[in-house]
Formats: structure tokens, C-alpha cells, sequence
């Protein structure tokens, strides 16, 4: 490992002074944001913001034109198991013949070199998994009969049974009612804590969260502010990320970003206007399209 391979405080990730431009437009403007093991941390922003960018710049899908990512103080190959994913949504025919059992036993052939896993040591770990996810009840249900937080849950499994240090989870709560919603992130919390893994969850709306939120990364403009909820969801930090004045209010246990005569329970519509660069909102010019 290389002298700048290193991060100071054993992070999980680290994400330094990362630039993105795609269609000729900077959608992400120098970020910079660590995870410590045992991090359940919350990536929120409005439609548009660059949430997803964030994850695919994360997993190596894609390249950053300036900065660089650090998963243990690595770069990121492309065949790398440290991350675990599960995306916003997985269409599955309800006819298909795929088991839940089956999908998580999956996430354990990914990329695995070397011999086989003895089928009992398999079935092992797939019902450990199912069992940590508090899935066992339904591990022989079609997945595509199973509901949406059953079927995120088996999903998760998935994600989590090569064991890595990083879950990324992309608008996990976007189809799921206030209850499911709510065991999910909760369910999350427990898991990052008791496997000692970051955990990265990006959603439009941070309330579902705060109770369990250690961190919150907040995008907006192509930028980025980051730190515990405390110190990031603030009337000035906020403003000053927007490049505007909003104000954040505290109304019967939930935040509510409040932007000129908007007022919303989830973030801020995006500034500046659509079709202006962020670059030119950050008085920076960006260099090419990656
Ligand atoms: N391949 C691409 N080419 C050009 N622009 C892109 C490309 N991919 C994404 N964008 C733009 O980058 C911006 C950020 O998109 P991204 O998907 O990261 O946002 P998001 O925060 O995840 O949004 P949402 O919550 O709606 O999923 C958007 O304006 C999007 O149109």
C-alpha cells in the first residue's frame, strides 16, 4: 500500500475531494466523507442530487475525474468484496422458481475463487444469514411472492453473507409503508452495529432515520456536508451547502428544511436552477465529461 493508501482513523471509506462530470455537467463538486466501522449513515438529498452517483463512484462503476475513493484505505478494484449493494428495486416474476434461500445463497458464489463451499457448511450460512436478517420464516417462499420489506430483507442477506465491510443500500425505504420502513432501518442500525460494518442508506427524506442516524451525508448542489446529524443538519450548515437560505425546523420530533415560501418535510428542491451547472454555482469550472 502506497503512502496516500492509508486513512487516519481506520476508516472504512473515505472519499476525498471526489469531482464527477457526466453530459458535459458537474454533478458531484469535490466530496469528501468517511465511514467508520460500525457507521450507520444516512446519504440524503433531493431528487437529482447525486445520491447514486455517490454509490456507483463508491462500488467503481464509476470514475471519478478528480479525487479518489478509499474502501479499508484501499483504492477500489473492480472485483472487490469489501462492498455489499442492494439497489432501490429488483423486478422478480413471482413465477420464477427462485427462493429466497437460493438468492442468498448467490451472494456467496459472486466472485469467489477457489473450491466450492461443502453444501452443509452452505446451508449453514444461508440460514445464519436469514436468521440475522430475521428472515428464516420465509426462506423457502418464492421470492417474487414476498412483500417488499420480505423480499429487501432477503436482499440484504444477499448482500451481507460475503461478509463486507461497507453496505450500500440505495432508497431502500422508497416502496415500503412507515412500519416496514421502520423495521428495515432499524433492523440496519442492529447490523452495522453487531457485524461492526458501515452502513450507507441514501433516501430523499431523513426523518424515518434520525433516531438511529450516527451520520448523515447531505448532497445538494453537487456538494457535499457531512458529520453527525447534530452538527450537519443545521440552519447554517444548510444555507451554506445550498448556497441560499433555509432554515431548519424542529416540529413534533421531525426536521423540516424549509427553502423561501417552500416548505417540505424531505429536502430542499435542488439549487441552482435546472440546466445551470453547479460548477458555475460554485464559481469553480469543471474539466471534461468522464
Ligand atoms: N449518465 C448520465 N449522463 C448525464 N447525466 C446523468 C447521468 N447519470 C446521472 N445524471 C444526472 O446526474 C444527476 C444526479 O443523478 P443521480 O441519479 O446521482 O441523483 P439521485 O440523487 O440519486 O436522484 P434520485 O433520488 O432521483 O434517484 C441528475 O441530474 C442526473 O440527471
Amino acid at each position: 500500500m502506497s503512502g496516500d493508501e492509508t486513512t487516519l482513523r481506520g476508516d472504512v471509506l473515505a472519499l476525498e475531494g471526489v469531482s464527477v462530470w457526466l453530459g458535459g455537467r458537474q454533478i458531484l463538486d469535490e466530496v469528501s466523507f468517511t465511514l467508520a466501522p460500525g457507521d450507520f449513515a444516512g446519504l440524503i438529498g433531493s431528487n437529482g442530487a447525486g445520491k447514486t452517483t455517490i454509490l456507483r463512484i463508491i462500488m467503481g462503476l464509476q470514475e471519478p475525474a478528480e479525487g479518489k475513493v478509499l474502501v479499508d484505505g484501499r483504492r477500489l478494484g473492480r472485483r472487490n468484496r469489501s462492498v455489499g449493494y442492494v439497489p432501490q428495486k429488483v423486478l422478480i416474476d413471482p413465477d420464477a422458481p427462485l427462493r429466497a434461500r437460493d438468492l442468498v445463497a448467490l451472494g456467496l458464489d459472486g466472485e469467489r475463487v477457489g473450491p466450492r463451499i461443502p453444501s452443509r457448511r452452505r446451508r449453514q450460512l444461508v440460514d445464519e444469514m436469514l436468521e440475522a436478517v430475521d428472515a428464516a420464516r420465509f426462506a423457502d417462499a418464492r421470492v417474487g411472492n414476498l412483500s417488499g420489506g420480505e423480499q429487501q430483507r432477503v436482499l440484504i442477506a444477499h448482500a451481507l453473507i460475503s461478509r463486507p465491510r461497507l453496505l450500500l443500500m440505495d432508497e431502500p425505504l422508497a416502496n415500503l409503508d412507515i412500519r416496514s420502513g421502520q423495521e428495515i432501518v432499524d433492523l440496519l442500525a442492529r447490523i452495522a452495529c453487531e457485524q461492526h460494518i458501515a452502513v450507507l442508506l441514501s433516501a430523499h427524506d431523513m426523518n424515518p432515520l434520525l433516531p438511529v442516524m450516527d451520520r448523515v451525508v447531505y448532497v445538494a448542489g453537487g456538494r457535499v456536508a457531512a458529520g453527525t446529524t447534530n452538527e450537519v443538519v443545521r440552519t447554517e450548515v444548510l444555507s451554506k451547502l445550498y448556497g441560499h437560505p433555509v432554515n431548519v425546523l424542529r416540529v413534533d420530533g421531525r426536521v423540516l428544511v424549509v427553502s423561501g415560501s417552500d416548505v417540505s418535510l424531505e429536502a430542499v428542491p435542488r439549487q441552482p436552477q435546472p440546466g445551470r451547472p453547479a460548477a458555475e454555482a460554485t464559481g469553480r469550472r469543471g474539466g471534461g465529461d468522464v
